[in-house]
């Protein structure tokens, strides 16, 4: 059994309880239901384009920051510039929960990618109802039809779409009404990462696709690497988490000189 398959295991666990414990119809109450959305396509062209992320374990690295804060860490990105925030709501292999998002999402004005794997269309209303911007739809984890359905329900709901792919194969996973393509570096078979990976398939996308880089990244020369690549967006999270508020801005001030 893969990573991803024991993960989309559990989810589907949690994602039962929550339909039984909160109905869909009750997540259209909360009052970041009828939110306008932060466009992550827009602040990717205007910031610095890093998509810096909040969690605090992975399945590859496992306990990176336990006792961040994410408010501190989520102010501290965007004052120094993020596009975007990404937070981690799965509890059991990332530590992250909903109220993650819920604690910042008033006190930040920038995009937040509400990080997770999606497999249910009650996770898109969930995400809504937390005050995330953006959903991650994850090729291996969906079929080709479920990516044009969760895309069409996600951006219906106002939200943005990053299209996570890891494999050539995955790239019929593609269609054109996703609003970014992620090409994570992360082989999740042996949590090795290679930055050539993503640059190799960022070749095959149609041209002018909103690209981003993902995983792996834990350098100035990296980021320039890929920037140079042509990436438009940038996700970083270890690299800021073992250091969280201190990392990031020392980051950007290195790329802006
Ligand atoms: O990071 C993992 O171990 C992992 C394992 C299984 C599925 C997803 C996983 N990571 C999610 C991500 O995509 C990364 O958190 C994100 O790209 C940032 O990567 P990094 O900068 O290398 O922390």
């Amino acid at each position: 059994m893969t990573i991803l398959d024991q993960i989309i295991t559990r989810k589907k666990q949690e994602v039962s309880y929550s339909k039984s414990a909160v109905p869909l119809e009750q997540l259209k109450d909360s009052g970041f239901f009828g939110r306008e959305t932060y466009s992550l396509k827009q602040t990717l062209k205007s910031k610095s384009g890093i998509i810096a992320e909040f969690k605090r374990k992975s399945p590859s690295k496992g306990v990176i920051s336990e006792n961040a804060d994410v408010l501190d860490v989520a102010k501290s990105y965007k004052t120094y510039g993020a596009s975007g925030i990404s937070i981690l709501t799965d509890s059991e292999f990332f530590g992250g929960t909903f109220d993650d998002i819920l604690k910042v999402r008033n006190e930040i004005t920038i995009p937040i990618l509400r990080k997770d794997f999606m497999i249910d269309e009650y996770q898109f209303y969930e995400a809504k109802s937390i005050g995330a911007d953006v959903v991650l739809l994850i090729a291996a984890c969906l079929s080709v039809s479920q990516v044009q359905e969760f895309t069409d329900l996600a951006q219906g709901l106002g939200l943005e779409v990053l299209l996570e792919i890891h494999t050539e194969d995955e790239l019929a996973h593609y269609n054109e009404n996703v609003d970014l393509v992620g090409i994570n570096n992360r082989n999740l078979k042996d949590f090795k990462v290679d930055l050539q990976h993503s640059v190799n398939l960022k070749n095959l996308l149609p041209q002018n696709t909103l690209s981003v880089a993902e995983s792996g990244i834990y350098s100035v020369e990296d980021f320039r690497f890929l920037k140079k690549k042509g990436f438009d967006g940038f996700l970083m999270g270890e690299y800021f988490m073992k250091n969280p508020g201190e990392a990031f801005d020392k980051f950007i001030n290195e790329i802006s000189s």
